[in-house]
């Protein structure tokens, strides 16, 4: 015998109707027993109109009259016409029962538990009745089976208690010699009394459970409308995948927050027979789905990470809790008195405090009938009064193969912490199979995320990238995260998402990720008008695992930002030199917020673009070496510049090519006044543990005067092509001496300057060709010769290559 039980949503339509008995085809050839719920919503409409009824609203019936229409349709599709009309009268008196129930409850204004009992028990009663005629008509050997009939409890309505030992009896009674397939009522039983009880939330699985364990059945199948046990709840965790089998303890813990597939004291009919549970789903019926069973399985350190909201915390705290015996009694007693529900309990061994959490909807009735029971401690100072904190969530790990794992924990709270999720309460009780945490109801989806990443995608890491600035160095990485993407998924279980990207006008969010080939032609059409602000806002409400800010504009509106996303626990990533070289209060406080934050923030492209000055100068200072002085050509514009310039070439149009191809600043003139170059060497120079700010680097401007102030790139150019006489005399007298002209930037004895010089054929300077940057490091280790890094120090690839490869770098650091 196997027991099967559709739920509502399965038989919601008509052709959700015809779809199960077609599922219930191939079962046909075995012993099978099928229980239904009330068609899908059914059993709340009938609530809501018994409540209609009860406030004196006439409204009642026309809600009535759908019901019944739903019904009498139903009929109609699935039935053929010469059946029909015997089944539509016998549906219509089951209707006119419940009218007359309906019409009592509006004129006597009471509507007990028993009434109510009975007013739901119609929706399963209709539903089991039709399906058992559709059978029939389809040719199959079926009949309606009531199960009122044989389901024997005590009058507790609403969630009546079932007598097994008088169930047991009756329901092998009836099944003794049935031939057909009896298609049983969910939910619903008689009292010993004989009125129409009920079992409760999920009676229908209880129902289920109830004649599989009568039955001796080898299975029971609870057909719902998702894919069995998920790992976590699929709404929020996309990822989230189904659990092929669990034990029984599994399930409960699993079940009991909030995973609402199976409700655990349903399944303890079948537990106690060792009766195999098998969700499986209406609308995929070929997929296996869950089975959950006596044994338990090895090898998974967790099966799955439940969730659940609406949670407060009770913080019952003061020095009389101390070593005083009977404090907990009286608090426990308190609260089942009330009839609150205590879902989780922590307490410290310091005894100070016991903290609880339940049902925010009960929170405020909970602390007052703990302050009455313990008025006498509180006047007297030795317990203060009930500290309450709503808006909280409860995420716990579950699984029968934590017991004895060391680290199992260690991985939740490091997955959490690093992803900035406070946690504010902790239990575990010594079954080991459980790890609750209390966390903010904000943080949930992310936390979930987290979670999931650490115990099911076991080394598999996923960044959430959030760009701002697509010119040359955003869309340049854009492009080598498309093209990386399935490399670094396959290879190095990293998954680079984009999920937003903006331009200084636009801005797209995609939660899923966006479709990198068309995201910025995308953000352009369909974007939403730009504002920084706003996209801060909705990046930190998004609240993503390993969110990552990059930022590729020359923008200070955009760094004026980045404490704020720091504070957030979003790492950064930046080309963007603006952040790092404003203040240096600015520069260290953006440091301090990203360590106190355990948040990255990664400029390695702010000097040499994709060259490895920055982290190199870092590993240097970090294993106890000290700078001397630092000298280098730090710009990839005025290298190429100076090193193409020859005799015979206008300077103003070699400006122009650095800026075809990609060298220079947004606005050239950010190269040739030296700005962008000071900006260089004073990062190095903080990174090397100088106090220094911006004017304090002198710095020679190469921009003539007219050409400064406010105008266009293209009206600068314009301007600038009038001197081109003065720039070539410059280049003739050093190219007279056999010297070529150079750019460079110098810290020596705390003192940093940049200036346009001329170098000798001699000078590690002199080789330097094109895009060239060079970077000489003299340190108290490498003070005979400095340490030399060399290459090309501009352009969009190797600053694209830098960008990625911090984002990268912060993925080996991410959980
Ligand atoms: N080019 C190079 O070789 C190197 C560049 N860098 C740095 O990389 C950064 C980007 O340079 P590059 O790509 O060449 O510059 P581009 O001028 O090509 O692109 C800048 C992007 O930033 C956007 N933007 C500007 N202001 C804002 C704002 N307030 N809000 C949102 N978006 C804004 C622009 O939007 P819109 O498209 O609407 O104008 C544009 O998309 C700069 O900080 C630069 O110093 C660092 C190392 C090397
Ligand atoms: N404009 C800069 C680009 C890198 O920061 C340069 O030319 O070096
Ligand atoms: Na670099």
């Amino acid at each position: 015998m196997k027991v099967l039980k559709f739920g509502g949503s399965s038989v919601a339509t008509p052709p959700r109707i015809q779809n199960v008995i077609e599922v219930l085809k191939p079962y046909l050839k075995e012993e099978i027993a099928v229980v239904f719920s009330a068609f899908g919503g059914i059993t709340d409409t009938l609530i809501q109109i018994s409540t209609l009824a009860l406030e004196g609203k006439a409204a009642y019936k026309d809600k009535l009259t759908e019901i019944e229409k739903r019904h009498l349709d139903a009929v109609r599709e699935l039935i053929s016409i010469q059946k029909q009309s015997s089944i539509l009268a016998q549906v219509k008196i089951k209707i006119n029962e419940l009218e007359d129930v309906l019409h009592g409850v509006y004129l006597v204004k009471e509507r007990t538990p028993r009434t109510l009992d009975y007013i739901m028990s119609f929706g399963e009663r209709l539903s089991a009745y039709i399906i058992s005629e559709a059978m029939k008509d389809q040719g199959i050997s079926a009949s309606y089976l009531d199960a009122r009939n044989v389901i024997r409890t005590d009058n507790h309505f609403g969630y009546a208690k079932v007598d097994f030992e008088v169930t047991n009896k009756l329901i092998r009674e009836h099944f003794r010699n049935k031939k057909e397939v009896q298609i049983i009522t969910g939910f619903i039983a008689t009292a010993e009394t004989g009125e129409t009880t009920t079992l409760g939330r999920s009676g229908s699985d209880y129902t289920a459970a109830i004649f599989a364990a009568a039955l001796q059945a080898h299975d029971l199948e609870i057909w719902t409308d998702v894919d069995g046990m998920m790992t976590a709840d699929p709404r929020l965790v996309k990822k989230a995948f189904t659990v092929p089998q669990m034990s029984y303890e599994e399930a409960m813990e699993l079940s009991h927050f909030g995973a609402k597939v199976i409700f655990p004291a349903t399944m303890q009919p079948a537990m106690v027979n060792k009766i195999p549970i098998w969700i499986k789903n209406t609308f995929n019926p070929t997929f296996k789905g869950t089975v959950i069973h006596a044994e338990s399985t090895n090898g998974k350190l967790i099966k799955g990470i439940s969730s659940m909201n609406g949670i407060t915390l009770l913080n019952v705290q003061g020095s009389g809790l101390l070593g005083v015996v009977g404090v907990s009694m009286r608090l426990f007693a308190t609260l089942a008195r009330e009839r609150v529900n205590v879902i989780l309990i922590s307490q410290a061994s310091s005894e100070h405090s016991i903290c609880i959490a339940i049902e925010s909807t009960l929170a405020n009735h909970a602390k007052r009938a703990i302050e009455k029971e313990f008025q006498n401690e509180i006047r007297n100072e030795e317990i203060d009064e009930v500290q309450i904190e709503g808006d909280l969530s409860i995420v716990a790990v579950v699984g029968d193969g934590m017991k004895h794992s060391p680290g199992t924990s260690g991985r939740m709270f490091s997955a959490l912490g690093k992803n900035g999720i406070n946690i504010v309460a902790i239990a575990q009780g010594s079954s080991e199979r459980n790890i609750s945490v209390v966390i903010r109801q904000s943080d949930v989806a992310k936390g979930l995320n987290a979670l999931h990443e650490a115990f099911f995608l076991s080394d598999r890491k996923v960044l959430n990238v959030f760009l701002v600035g697509t010119g040359l160095i955003g869309n340049s990485l854009l492009q080598m995260i498309e093209d990386q993407f399935v490399k670094l998924a396959k290879e190095n279980l990293l998954e680079v998402n984009v999920i937003a990207i903006a331009n200084s006008k636009r801005m797209l969010f995609n939660e899923e990720g966006l479709t990198l080939k068309r995201g910025i032609e995308e953000m352009k059409v369909k974007g939403e008008a730009m504002s920084m602000m706003g996209f801060v806002d909705r990046m930190i409400t998004l609240n993503k695992t390993n969110s990552i800010f990059v930022d590729c504009t020359s923008s200070e509106e955009v760094t004026d930002c980045y404490e704020r996303i720091l504070a957030s626990n979003i790492s950064i990533v930046t080309p963007n030199k603006k952040a790092n070289s404003g203040s240096y209060e600015k520069y260290y406080s953006l440091k301090n917020v990203a360590f106190q934050r355990g948040a990255k923030f990664l400029y390695e492209t702010n000097v040499g673009a994709g060259l490895p000055v920055i982290n190199t100068l870092n590993d240097l200072l970090l294993s106890g070496d000290k700078v001397i002085s630092i000298e280098g050509v730090l710009s990839g514009t005025l290298n190429y510049i100076f090193s193409t310039y020859t005799t015979g070439k206008k300077f103003s149009d070699v400006v122009k090519e650095a800026k075809e191809k990609g060298y220079t600043e947004p606005d050239p003139r950010d190269d040739l006044s030296g700005k962008d170059v000071a900006r260089k060497i004073l990062i190095l120079s903080r990174e090397a543990g100088l106090q220094l700010e911006l004017d304090q680097v002198s710095v020679q401007n190469l921009v003539p005067e007219d050409c400064q102030g406010d105008m266009s790139v293209e009206q600068f150019f314009k301007k600038l092509e009038r001197h081109d006489a003065s720039f070539e005399k410059l280049l003739k007298t050093a190219e007279a001496k056999g010297e070529k002209l150079r750019y460079k930037a110098v810290l020596r004895e705390g003192k940093v300057k940049v200036e346009l010089g001329s170098v000798d054929s001699h000078h590690p300077f002199y080789s330097l060709s094109g895009s060239d940057n060079i970077i000489l490091l003299t340190t108290e280790r490498y003070h005979e010769r400095p340490m030399v890094i060399r290459g090309p120090g501009a352009g969009a690839t190797v600053t694209a290559a830098g960008v990625f490869a911090d984002i990268i770098r912060i993925g080996h650091y991410a959980k």
